[in-house]
Order: structure tokens, then C-alpha cells, then sequence
């Protein structure tokens, strides 16, 4: 089939959109990781195809699959860019409500930014020295001195594959807090390898770093390899709320394919 794409990124994390409100693309792993393979393909850490909801209070449905070409969970920076595509499609004015695996997403664009309302985080767990959390997708966060010199996709494999983590997988973010952010490195599952920036990555780091005492505020800047973020939750007895994951969004190109 002749595939019409449109490539966005948010903060370097970078996706393939598609407008499937018609159905016409059919899903299969193969395809997709064709499709975002950077030397045979468009290349991308991801495929998101936007499609009409089952639900009436719906802008959209968002279906993420990561660039092995597999279905995943929540995708932050990709649904932030998501919104820009159905800004850019008219399917919406200046704000959106959408279905995503995890639920509903509520979201606003002020000019080149986009904020992305995230799932509540009820429960934060601390396994030795880092935490676990999900927000819309599973992830570790390990806060360090330094994060410049370290080799993520080994580090981050190591931690990915390891005993506690081999079931599902996991995500992995090293974190060294700095005087007014914190500098994250993010490990992808599904993606095998670093990535520029990870949306739900960068608020399960927002989030663990308040767990672990480094911030005090309930805004958090957040520089990522590809960009600067922030997030911003309400806590109250240990659960997070109202979690906003703000950052840029924007077109890169489009084209056809043969796939
Ligand atoms: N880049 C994403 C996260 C995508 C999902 C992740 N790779 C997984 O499978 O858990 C983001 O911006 O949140």
C-alpha cells in the first residue's frame, strides 16, 4: 500500500502520525518496524495512528506502538505531538479530550507548547535505591551525582532485563538533580535504546524526585537530552493528581511511503 505519514517530535522523542479515522492501515508489527527503522524506513521511536473514538466526549482515539513495532502503553512526548496532528488535521481548536490505553487524556496548545493532562500516580514504590512507578507506562528512576559519561542503553538494558523487571519490561530514567532541574536520561522499552526524551519518563522522574525529597515545589523543570520539560502535580497523602507534562510539539516533515 502508498502510506500518507506526517512526522512530528516533541523534545527529540519522534513519531510517525497517521490518520486512521478510515481504518485503511492495517496494523502489524513488521510493517510498523519497517516503518520506523531509521536506515530502511521513515525512522522513529514510534508509530501513533489517530482515530475516531468509541466515546462521544472524545476528540480522538490515540494507539501507540513502539518502534519494534508492538502495541504499548501511554506515550507522553507522543501524545503531546498527537495533539498537534489533530490540531493540524482540524479535528480540534486549541484543545483536546482523547481515549488513550491507560484512559482519558485531557490536553491544551498555547502556541508551540502542549500539556498533556497524565494518569493519577496512586502508588510509588522504592525498590533499594531507585523507585518504581507508572505513569501511563511502567518506569524506574535512579537519581545519580553525574549522568554525562554513562552508557544508558547497556546500563539501561542491564535494568530492563533484570530479575525484578523481566516480566513486563520497564523503562529506565538516570536522573542527576541540578540547582533548578533535574537532568534525566531515559532508556526505552520497545525502543532497546536511549532516546532524546520520554514523556511519561520525565514524570515518573517529577514525581520520584518529590517521593525522595529533592524538590519541594509541585512544578518541576526537567531537562531531557532532546529538550526541556516540566510537570506539574498536586500531592496529597502520598498520590499524585492533576499531573501536566508541558513541553514543545512539533512538525517535522511528511511524505508517502511504499509498505
Ligand atoms: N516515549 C514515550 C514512552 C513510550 C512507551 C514506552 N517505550 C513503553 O513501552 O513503555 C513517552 O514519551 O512517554
Amino acid at each position: 500500500m502508498t502510506l500518507k505519514f506526517y512526522k512530528y517530535q516533541g523534545t527529540g522523542n519522534d513519531f510517525i502520525m497517521i490518520d486512521n479515522r478510515k481504518k485503511s492501515f492495517k496494523n502489524d508489527t513488521k510493517r510498523i518496524a519497517f516503518l520506523c527503522d531509521r536506515k530502511f524506513g521513515i525512522g522513529a521511536d514510534g508509530l501513533i495512528l489517530l482515530e475516531a473514538s468509541e466515546d462521544r466526549e472524545d476528540d480522538f482515539k490515540m494507539v501507540y506502538f513502539n518502534s519494534d513495532g508492538n502495541e504499548s502503553s501511554m506515550c507522553g512526548n507522543g501524545g503531546r505531538c498527537l495533539v498537534k496532528f489533530a490540531q493540524f488535521l482540524g479535528v480540534i481548536n486549541g484543545k483536546a479530550t482523547f481515549t488513550a490505553i491507560d484512559g482519558k487524556h485531557y490536553a491544551t496548545i498555547d502556541e508551540h507548547l502542549v500539556s498533556l493532562q497524565m494518569q493519577d500516580v496512586l502508588h510509588v514504590e522504592k525498590i533499594n535505591d531507585a523507585y518504581f512507578l507508572d505513569t501511563g507506562s511502567p518506569h524506574h528512576v535512579s537519581f545519580m551525582e553525574n549522568v554525562d559519561q554513562l552508557n544508558i542503553k547497556e546500563t539501561g538494558a542491564r535494568i530492563r532485563y533484570s530479575e525484578t523487571y523481566k516480566k513486563d519490561g520497564v523503562n529506565v530514567n538516570f536522573v542527576a538533580p541540578q540547582e533548578d532541574y533535574l537532568q534525566v536520561r531515559t532508556y526505552e522499552r520497545g525502543v532497546e535504546d536511549e532516546t532524546l526524551s520520554c514523556g511519561t519518563g520525565v514524570t515518573a522522574v517529577a514525581i520520584a524526585a518529590h517521593k525522595e525529597k529533592l524538590i519541594q515545589n509541585d512544578k518541576v523543570a526537567i531537562v531531557a537530552q532532546g529538550g526541556s520539560l516540566s510537570v506539574s502535580f498536586d500531592e496529597e497523602n502520598g498520590s499524585y493528581k492533576n499531573v501536566w507534562l508541558t513541553g514543545p510539539a512539533q512538525f517535522v516533515f511528511e511524505g508517502t511511503i511504499l509498505c
